[in-house]
């Protein structure tokens, strides 16, 4: 039998590797002979880190990792998740997607560019692996950093991770996809460096047309594959279009808003304010704004407002001042059922007048305006209220409205805060204040694996805020006693697996579930059926992939798991291998 093509990603040369896998592979003496445990491996991955002096080249050492030993990358990163995720996602990937074009090392996805069309399915067979998820962009509006061209996709490679560390999916079934359809970007269209078509962005309906057929491309080559669609600069037209007959969803309108909803929940219970006397101001009406406030609507009704109740108490800003119906602009349609009929003429002055006249309980950042809430905003919500709620929301860190210190300095440590991207825990008034992070993490990689396991033909609302009720709920006594508005980011895990049941739960209530004997099973069961389908890194095969881990099951008689790998193998395959030693 020729030598079998060794795999660096698997870990085929994994130190942890027992002498005997390593003969079978004939990797025997093409590692340093000690067989490490991951403890030790991860003391070295951990010590090679910390060499690393800045944020980016910390984010090159673990793509690096992730590229050459796949289990071991998910291994460090669940064990240190809070550590790690600003590395691999906000606010690091932020500046990986900036200068993608300079440090670009290695494919990570699959890209597909505007002269690729008619061909679309042809090069998604290109892809070696059955994908049961894909993160897609059109890279022209990458977080609070604007139009960035295929440097855009470090954001599907940086959700996708998550989708494996914090809910388990097989990092072999995931797919980031980024659409090269030209960029409005000059300067990188201009860069040699640049990567992606030299042209400006296609027009909407061009988009659309390619979209299609993608879409379609999509589900024929991998039926059942759910889509998520992430950081188009106007997401609305293909989610109303998609959304009934794929089963995808926009993470930016409805994960964030699902995200925000259940921190808010949280965070209106603190506040001490019954929900129908809330009335919050937004800077930002994008997808992102108006994503959550409609959830809020949605919360405020099942609060007893009616949806008129609701909608009135959103006043939005945007870059051309307070959205109203008599503003003069032609208003997006997406801001038009929040525009504002009741201000008699008057336009926006400024965010500390517009606070003045609306005297609101809530202050949302999604704007992409870094410091937006200064000190003067910030000291005004504390004088009107107890607790103000205070979510700068925008990513990454140098986009947030404000920082966490800034917030519980200028409120006298008495806002209930949540912002889009970490920031440190603080000493304040002799206690230790810890931040919560309203970012969509916390939801997408769940409402990914209910929608998965459930097979839902499509994502419908009562998903997504499944997913937002599910997340306000599993904070434990502890997190609960210490105020705060999100569960620890280290129990992600099991935070995803409650909203995974969430989600599933209303795939059901909906009928769009086709894994339809789910439905017989308690929450316990279900839990228990999630659990046992979440890829976990450490129960990996000794490192080797499936398809070895395949082979040495079948030469040792067993079914695979990891104890084949230190008994003697017996059959002809195994010997000639260790004839190699
Ligand atoms: N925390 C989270 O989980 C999430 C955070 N975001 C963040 O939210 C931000 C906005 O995202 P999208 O809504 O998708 O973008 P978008 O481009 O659709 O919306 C940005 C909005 O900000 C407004 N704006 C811009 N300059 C302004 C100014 N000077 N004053 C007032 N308003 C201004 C724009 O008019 C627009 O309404 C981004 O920074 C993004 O990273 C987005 C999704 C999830
Ligand atoms: C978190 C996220 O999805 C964004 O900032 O766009
Ligand atoms: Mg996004």
């Amino acid at each position: 039998m020729p030598p079998r093509q060794l795999s660096t990603t698997s870990g085929d040369y994994c130190t942890s590797n027992p002498p005997d896998v390593r003969q079978y592979l004939r990797t025997y003496g093409l590692t340093p002979p000690a067989v490490e445990s991951f403890e030790v491996q991860a003391q070295r991955c951990l010590r090679l880190l910390a060499m690393k002096p800045t944020p980016i080249e910390k984010y090159q050492y673990l793509t690096h990792l992730r590229a050459t030993n796949v289990h071991l990358f998910y291994r460090l990163l669940s064990e240190n998740i809070k550590d790690l995720t600003p590395l691999i996602y906000t606010p690091t990937v932020g500046e990986a997607c900036v200068r993608w074009h300079e440090i670009f090392t290695q494919p990570e996805g699959v890209y597909l560019s505007w002269h690729d069309r008619g061909n679309l399915r042809n090069i998604l067979h290109n892809w070696p692996h059955k994908v049961e998820i894909t993160v897609l962009t059109d890279g022209s509006r990458i977080l609070g950093l604007g139009d960035l061209g295929v440097n855009g996709m470090g954001i599907p490679v940086g959700k996708l991770a998550l989708y494996t560390a914090c809910a388990g999916i097989r990092p072999d079934a995931t797919l980031p996809l980024t659409l090269d359809l030209g960029t409005n970007n000059q300067a990188l269209r201009e860069d040699p460096l640049y990567m992606g078509a030299r042209m400006p962005k296609v027009s909407a309906e061009e988009e659309r047309e390619f979209l299609d057929e993608l879409m379609e491309a999509l589900t024929e080559q991998w039926p059942g594959i759910v889509i998520q669609f992430e950081d188009f600069k106007n997401p609305f037209p293909a989610l109303e279009r998609y959304q009934n007959t794929y089963t995808m969803f926009n993470d930016d309108v409805q994960g964030t808003g699902a995200v925000i909803v259940g921190g808010f929940i949280n965070a209106v219970k603190a506040s001490g304010v019954p929900a129908k006397d809330h009335r919050a101001v937004f800077l930002g009406a994008g997808s992102a704004g108006v994503g959550v406030a409609k959830q809020i609507v949605e919360y405020f009704i099942k609060e007893g407002l009616t949806e008129e109740e609701a909608r009135r108490k959103f006043w939005f800003v945007d870059s051309h001042g307070l959205v109203t119906l008599d503003r003069g602009d032609k208003l997006a349609e997406h801001k038009v059922y929040f525009a504002r009929d009741d201000n008699n003429g008057r336009q926006y002055q400024s965010l500390a007048r517009l606070i003045d006249f609306v005297k609101p309980t809530i202050l949302m950042g999604l704007s992409t305006i870094g410091g937006a809430f200064n000190r003067d905003i910030l000291q005004k919500m504390a004088k009107l209220n107890d607790r103000p709620i205070i979510f700068p929301l925008s990513n990454p860190s140098s986009k947030s409205e404000c920082t966490f210190e800034e917030a519980v300095r200028h409120t006298e440590g008495r806002c209930l805060f949540a912002s889009g991207s970490p920031f440190p825990s603080m000493e304040f008034g002799g206690k230790l204040l810890t931040p919560g992070q309203g970012n969509n993490m916390y939801v997408f990689p769940g409402i990914g694996l209910g929608a998965i396991i459930s097979k839902a033909v499509s994502v419908t609302q009562d998903m997504i805020y499944a997913s937002a009720e599910s997340l306000s709920t599993s904070l434990n006594k502890q997190e609960v006693a210490d105020g705060w508005l999100y569960p620890d980011i280290r129990r992600i895990r099991d935070v995803s697996v409650i909203v995974t049941r969430g989600v599933i739960r209303a795939a059901q209530k909906n009928g769009v579930d086709r894994v339809t004997e789910l439905r017989n099973l308690s929450d316990a069961e279900l839990d228990a059926y999630i659990k046992e389908r979440m890829y976990d890194p450490f129960n990996e095969r000794e490192n080797v992939s499936d398809e070895v881990a395949q082979l040495l099951a079948t030469a040792s008689g067993m079914n695979g798991h990891a104890s084949g790998y230190t008994n003697g193998y017996t059959n002809g395959e195994v010997n000639t291998a260790a004839a190699h030693l």
